[in-house]
């Protein structure tokens, strides 16, 4: 295992670069592979890093005796991931000059005048005291934030970050990942839905594999991730799934809002050492970091720090110190200058520096002179040639499978997920029975016979009363019942979901493709929960309407209801979510022409908001069904001119079912894709 401690073994820079070879390991050189200057220096420092610094070797150490069986885990990532990448260096640089944002009701720029430079292959951290505009430098660098002013480069290529967005990667403070789903599951989805389009499952599957194991999860990857409520794995392995979504997708930059946030310092610095390892890979990593431990703090390359939303430093950590020491400030002998520089930035530097200016204020205006002096802020970053640029473009291209491909995988991880909730799912059928077994109890007494009109000539002397309401009543019931079983179900499996849909939408999944996989997903559950339902009620009720025409028409209603409820979850919040579903099935299973009738709203000239309603073409339905074939027996066109329904349009009635279902998920697409912009940015 390349993690395991091996013995201590310190080789210096020199040596570790003598040991690297380009042969066995394409598109990778010297200046991706930056060896700490000193690897002796590292042992000196807590376990986190020494081990760090020992993994390092190690994995120089392999690159040496590589053969066939020996590859290291690391050494096959790499692999894969130049395999993605071609022959472009893994990592991005990004540029970014007078970088700006002011909310469009706010009168002040949460982040103003900030410029730097973010050199390919380190790992960066972004620093400040809390409200200093950490997540806003982030999101307005990465360009999931409009940003007010400024620009930004690529690679020295000045353009939208965002551009890139597939082939960068973010991992966000809360782990977003799905509960149900194993380790393994939630990596391999991404790596389907991200990785290049012309990659085969056994690539794919390998390179997932080696990813694992890169990120120590390999004997935990088949425990399902667990809701943070009910967790199965350790908060650091959740992040490391969290991180490893990113990975999967084989990115050249990943960014990190506070990664170690809620995790001991074991962890902590575990997920550190990775991200080290990584950016010595090539990989450019960005991490927001607050009050990181002192082996944390050194682990980082470089640094920008942010007060106040401006710039107090951005470059090398190890420049940090000599930096805030010639602005008069004394760091203690014995003390973490990461707490120090915390609290000098945090506007504390009184403790450290008696005399003078010591306020974040004066650091910013430092900062702001000291650029002006040295207007080439940016004269280091590098640049792309046209070719290096082309690849890239094509990179970018080839990057996610098609949408009809992504639409299988997110069909399938859905009814994987609707599989591990089973016991919601058996519940959705037993109420959907007990619901069917109820309806029928209510019509156990009518026999069957739900009809009563005026009899055929020559018998019209014989009526004696006549029954019209029973049908529509008894499709109201249906509606009703229908309503209550499927709405909730429908809001938790369309509404639990928005932080996920949000993240993979944020990193360029496709996302029609996720939704359609959520609305085939319901189709068993749908039809399966209508059996239960439809074949207790029909036993019991013994209609007119037979199993199958009452099968299909009590289908489509569910299928309406799942698409209202759909487009609830889309508008409300989470937890008004099903109050707000059942009470809408409640709206449109009374709007169904029985009382009052359709005739009677056809004279107030609002018929069409009946129409709308998929009770109406419920009831309708059964009309037809149970009234049109006593035709032989009764006047049943008294009775159709009685209520307003149409005879004999079954067919349409559960035509308009499907439209009117369809139209209801359009209106919930609409609203997933547009609503909350700019937590898909
Ligand atoms: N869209 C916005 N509209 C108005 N104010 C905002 C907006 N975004 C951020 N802010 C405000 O800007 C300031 C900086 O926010 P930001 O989240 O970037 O800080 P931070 O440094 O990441 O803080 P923390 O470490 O606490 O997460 C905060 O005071 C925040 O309330």
């Amino acid at each position: 295992m390349p993690w395991a401690k091996p013995a201590p073994r310190f080789v210096s820079r020199g040596q570790a670069y003598r040991q690297l070879d380009d042969e066995q390991y394409p598109g990778f050189t010297d200046n991706d592979f930056q060896m700490e200057p000193n690897i002796r220096m590292l042992s000196r420092r807590p376990t986190g890093f020494v081990e760090l610094g020992l993994q390092e070797v190690e994995f120089v150490n392999e690159l040496h005796n590589t053969d066939a069986e020996k590859k290291t885990d690391l050494h096959l990532f790499v692999q894969s991931l130049s395999k993605c990448l071609g022959a472009t260096k893994f990592g991005l640089s990004f540029e970014f000059q007078d970088l700006g944002f002011k909310p469009p009701k706010s009168t002040k720029p949460i982040l103003s005048d900030v410029s730097g430079t973010i050199n390919a292959g380190s790992l960066w951290g972004v620093m400040g005291a809390s409200g200093a505009g950490k997540s806003t430098f982030v999101n307005v660098l990465m360009g999931k934030t409009a940003h007010t002013g400024g620009v930004t480069k690529v690679n020295g290529v000045a353009g939208k970050i965002s551009k890139y967005k597939k082939i960068i990667g973010y991992v966000p403070q809360d782990d977003i990942v799905l509960p149900e789903l194993t380790v393994r599951e939630n990596i391999l989805h991404s790596a389907r839905i991200r990785l290049p389009a012309n990659w085969s499952d056994s690539e794919i599957q390998s390179h997932v594999d080696i990813l694992i194991s890169c990120l120590q999860l390999a004997h935990v990857q088949n425990s399902l991730v667990g809701s943070t409520a009910a967790p199965v794995i350790s908060g650091g392995q959740r992040k490391r799934v969290s991180i490893g979504m990113e990975l999967a997708a084989a990115p050249m930059a990943l960014f990190l809002d506070e990664p170690t946030s809620g995790l001991d310092a074991t962890a902590a610095a575990s997920i550190m050492a990775t991200l080290k390892a990584l950016s010595r890979l090539g990989m450019t990593i960005v991490t927001i970091i607050h009050q990181p431990r002192q082996e944390i703090f050194e682990s980082l390359d470089s640094l920008v720090l942010l007060g106040a939303g401006r710039m107090i430093y951005c470059g090398p950590e190890e420049g940090i110190q000599p930096h805030f020491e010639g602005l008069g400030f004394q760091f203690p002998d014995h003390t973490n200058p990461a707490d120090v520089m915390g609290d000098i930035i945090a506007g504390e530097g009184r403790h450290y520096k008696p005399k003078g200016d010591a306020t974040v204020q004066g650091l910013i205006d430092h900062w702001a002179t000291r650029q002006m002096d040295r207007p080439g802020l940016n004269k280091h970053s590098s640049t792309i040639t046209v070719s290096e640029m082309n690849s890239l473009t094509a990179i970018v291209k080839l990057r996610g499978a098609p949408w009809y491909k992504q639409i299988w995988f997110c069909f399938q991880r859905s009814v994987l997920q609707q599989y591990r909730m089973k016991s919601s799912f058996f519940f959705e059928l037993g109420v959907g029975a007990l619901a069917g077994f109820l309806i029928g109890l209510a019509e156990l007494n009518a026999k069957g016979q739900n009809f009563r009109g005026i009899f055929n000539d020559p018998y019209e002397v014989l009526s004696s009363s006549i029954d019209y309401a029973s049908v529509p009543q008894m499709s109201l019931l249906v509606g009703l019942a229908i309503g209550l079983t499927a709405s909730a179900p429908g809001v938790k499996i369309f509404g639990e979901e928005k932080l996920v849909y949000w993240r993979e939408a944020a990193a360029g999944h496709n996302r029609f493709a996720y939704y359609m996989g959520k609305v085939l997903s319901t189709i068993p559950r749908m039809v399966l929960a209508n059996f239960h339902f439809t074949t207790m009620f029909i036993l019991l009720a013994t209609p007119v309407i037979g199993w199958l025409p009452a099968f299909a028409a009590n289908l489509l209603y569910f299928y309406c209801i799942y698409g209202l409820a759909s487009c609830i979850s889309m508008i409300t919040r989470r937890e008004d979510g099903p109050l707000l579903a059942v009470m809408s099935s409640l709206i449109v299973g009374v709007l169904n022409g029985m009382s009052p009738t359709l005739q009677k709203v056809r004279s107030w000239h609002i018929v069409w908001l009946w129409r709308a309603s998929p009770g109406t073409w419920l009831a309708e339905a059964y009309f037809t069904q149970n009234i049109g074939p006593l035709g032989y027996l009764y006047r049943i066109e008294f009775a159709r001119s009685a209520l307003g329904y149409l005879l004999n349009k079954f067919s349409d009635d559960l035509l308009m079912l499907f439209v009117i279902g369809t139209a209801l998920r359009i209106f919930a697409f609409l609203g997933l894709r547009f609503m909350w912009r700019a937590k898909q940015r």
